[in-house]
C-alpha cells in the first residue's frame, strides 16, 4: 500500500501520514522529538489557458445588442468590469470551448504555530501583502450562526452579503497606507482567504501562517486567481482533515469526489475575487487536465464536462505584455456580428466545429501524445482556430509576430488564447524540435520584449506535499529529504527559484513527495 494522508481523527489538527519512504522517515524523526505542532505542508494548483473556442463560447448562437430589451438577459463579467446585454436567438444549444491546465502553478506553504500563538497570517510576496489577524477577533458569531453555518461539503453558490459585511473591518484593516490599486488587489486576496477561513474553520483552529508564491503571471488571463483559490481551499480542508487522499491506490471516483470538495470552496474564493465567476478556471485548476465548457443558459454557470484523460502536451506560452481588455474584444466581435450576422455566424459555427473536432481527436482511443501524426492533428486545429479568430479581428500585431516567428522556424502550431487583442499566445511544440531552432526563437522573442514560458498543457490539478519535505539533490536526501521551511520558500529567487525549490516537476519528471488526486480513467 502506498503512502497516504490518513483521514482518521488525528490528535493535533492535521492529517496523519501513513507510509514508507522519505516522508515517513522524516515524520518518524519529527515524532521522536514529540513536537506538539503539525508539520508544515504545501499545496499547489495550476493556471489555465483556453485552447479552443474563445469568443464562440460567448457569441455563438446569441446576439449582442446595445441596449436591454424585455427579452434580454444581463450577463456580467465582473472580473473584467464588463457587462453585456444578450438577446437569445432561438437556439437548441450554445457553443463550447476547451480550457486546459498549464504547468505554471501557485505554491502555498502552511506552517502551524505553537498553541500559545493565536494568530493567522497571510504572506503573499508576489503582491507585496503581509497581514496578521488575531483569531479570537474574527467574526465567528456571524459565520457560526445556525442559519449560516456551512460544512466542508456544502455547495455554496453565492456569497452571503451579511458575512461579506461582517468581514469588511478585517479586510479594510489591510494595507491602509498603500495606493488604491494595490489595496484593491490585497482586498481581493484577503476577502477570499477570510471568507473561506471563517466559513470552514472555527475559533479553536490552530494559529498558522499561509505563504503563497506563484509562477503564474497575474491578470494575464491565465487563471492566477483560481489557482490561489484552489490552494486556499485545499490547505484549509486538509487542515480540517476532510480529505482522505491523495494516494496511489485511490480509485478515480474517490479522487474526483475529493477534488469536487476542494473545487466547491475554490469557487467561493473565486466569487470573492470576481463576483460572478464562470467556475471554469477553478474547475481546471482543481482537477487539472482539461474541460469542455458550454453556456446553455446565461442565467446559470456554464456546464462543464471534464476531459479526464486529456494528454500532457508540450507548450510554449508567450505573453505579449500587450495589455488587453476582454470586454473590448468581446464587444468588438459582437459589433462585427451585428454588421455581418450571417458571415460572422458562419465563422463562429466554424470555431465550434474546431472545438468539437478537437474534443473528438483527444478523446479518441488511438490518440497518442508521443505520436507525430496525433500531435499534428491537434496542432492543425489550433492553427485553424487562430485563423478564425484573426478573421474576427481579435488578434494583434504582437500576437501575429509570435506566430510568424514560430512558423518561420517550423517549430509548432500557434494560436492566441483568451480574449486576444494582446495577452498571450500558445504554441504546441512539434516533437524533436532542433534545440538551436528553439534557442533562436527564444532569443528573438526575448529581444522583442516578449515573456515566454516553456510549459505543458493538460497536467495535474491540485497537489499536496505533506509534510513539506522534498529531495533536492542535497546531502539531506539520504535522510529523507530537505525540509522546506518558510525562510527558504520566501527566499527562493524569482519564479525559477520557486520551481527549483518546491516545483511539482523536477528535471526527470514528477518529483517524489508531491501527491495528486488521480482522476484519469485509464
Ligand atoms: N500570486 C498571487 N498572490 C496573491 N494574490 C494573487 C496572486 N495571483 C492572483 N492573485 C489574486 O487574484 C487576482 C487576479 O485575478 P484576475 O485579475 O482575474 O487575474 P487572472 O486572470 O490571472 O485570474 C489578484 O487581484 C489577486 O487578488
Ligand atoms: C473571450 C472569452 O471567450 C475568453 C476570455 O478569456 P480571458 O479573459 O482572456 O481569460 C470570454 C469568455 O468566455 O468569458
Amino acid at each position: 500500500m502506498g503512502a497516504q494522508i490518513d483521514m482518521t481523527p488525528p490528535t493535533n489538527g492535521v492529517p496523519r501520514y501513513n507510509g514508507d519512504g522519505p516522508l515517513a522517515h522524516h515524520l518518524k524523526a519529527q515524532r521522536k522529538h514529540s513536537s506538539p505542532m503539525a508539520p508544515a505542508f504545501m499545496v499547489s494548483a495550476p493556471g489555465k489557458v483556453i485552447v479552443w473556442g474563445e469568443h464562440a463560447v460567448v457569441h455563438g448562437k446569441v446576439q449582442s445588442t446595445g441596449t436591454p430589451s424585455p427579452h434580454s438577459i444581463f450577463l456580467t463579467f465582473p472580473s473584467q468590469c464588463k457587462t453585456l446585454w444578450l438577446t437569445r436567438i432561438v437556439s437548441p444549444r450554445s457553443q463550447a470551448a476547451i480550457a486546459a491546465a498549464i504547468s505554471l502553478r501557485s505554491y502555498m506553504h502552511v506552517t502551524t504555530l505553537s498553541k500559545s500563538k493565536r494568530t493567522i497570517s497571510l504572506r503573499f510576496p508576489d503582491v507585496d501583502l503581509v497581514h496578521t489577524w488575531d483569531i479570537d477577533e474574527l467574526p465567528w458569531e456571524a459565520f457560526r450562526h445556525p442559519s449560516r453555518k456551512k460544512n466542508y461539503y456544502s455547495l455554496v453558490t453565492e456569497l452571503d452579503p451579511e458575512l461579506v459585511a461582517a468581514l469588511q473591518p478585517h479586510v479594510n484593516a489591510v494595507s491602509p497606507d498603500r495606493p488604491e490599486e494595490i489595496r484593491k488587489i490585497h482586498r481581493h486576496s484577503v476577502s477570499a482567504f477570510l471568507y473561506l477561513f471563517c466559513s470552514l474553520a472555527g475559533p479553536s483552529f490552530a494559529g498558522c501562517v499561509y505563504t503563497l508564491r506563484s509562477t503564474i503571471p497575474i491578470a494575464a488571463g491565465l487563471g492566477s486567481s483560481a489557482s490561489i483559490s484552489v490552494c486556499l481551499a485545499a490547505a484549509i480542508l486538509i487542515q480540517l482533515r476532510t480529505l482522505s487522499g491523495p494516494h496511489p491506490d485511490q480509485p478515480p471516483e474517490e479522487a474526483r469526489l475529493q477534488i469536487e470538495r476542494i473545487n466547491r470552496w475554490a469557487f467561493v474564493s473565486e466569487m470573492c475575487i470576481h463576483g460572478n465567476p464562470s467556475g471554469i478556471d477553478n474547475t481546471v485548476a482543481t482537477q487539472g487536465k482539461a474541460v469542455v465548457f458550454q453556456r446553455k443558459d446565461y442565467s446559470k454557470p456554464p456546464t462543464v464536462r471534464p476531459l479526464w484523460d486529456f494528454p500532457e502536451l508540450p507548450l510554449l506560452l508567450v505573453d505579449t505584455k500587450q495589455a488587453k481588455s476582454t470586454a473590448h474584444e468581446v464587444a468588438k466581435v459582437g459589433r462585427l456580428r451585428d454588421t455581418h450576422p450571417k458571415l460572422v455566424g458562419t465563422i463562429l459555427d466554424a470555431v465550434d466545429r474546431v472545438t468539437e473536432s478537437a474534443a473528438d481527436v483527444l478523446e479518441d482511443d488511438d490518440f497518442d501524445a508521443e505520436d507525430e501524426e496525433s500531435l499534428r492533428r491537434v496542432g492543425e486545429l489550433m492553427t485553424i482556430n487562430h485563423g478564425l479568430l484573426v478573421s474576427l479581428g481579435v488578434s494583434h500585431p504582437r500576437l501575429e509576430r509570435v506566430r510568424e516567428l514560430v512558423d518561420h522556424e517550423g517549430i509548432g502550431w500557434t494560436k492566441l488564447t483568451g480574449a486576444g487583442g494582446g495577452g498571450c499566445s500558445i504554441t504546441l511544440l512539434r516533437p524533436d524540435v532542433a534545440p538551436e531552432k528553439m534557442e533562436h526563437l527564444e532569443e528573438q522573442l526575448a529581444e522583442e520584449g516578449y515573456r515566454q514560458f516553456r510549459t505543458t498543457l493538460g497536467g495535474d490539478g491540485v497537489g499536496v506535499l505533506w509534510p513539506a519535505v522534498l529531495k533536492n539533490g542535497s546531502d539531506e536526501d539520504e535522510e529523507g529529504g530537505m525540509e522546506i521551511d518558510l525562510e527558504s520558500f520566501l527566499n527562493a529567487e524569482g519564479t525559477e527559484g520557486v520551481e527549483k525549490l518546491v516545483g511539482v516537476h523536477g528535471h526527470g519528471g514528477e518529483r517524489e513527495g508531491w501527491k495528486f488526486w488521480r482522476v484519469e480513467s485509464r
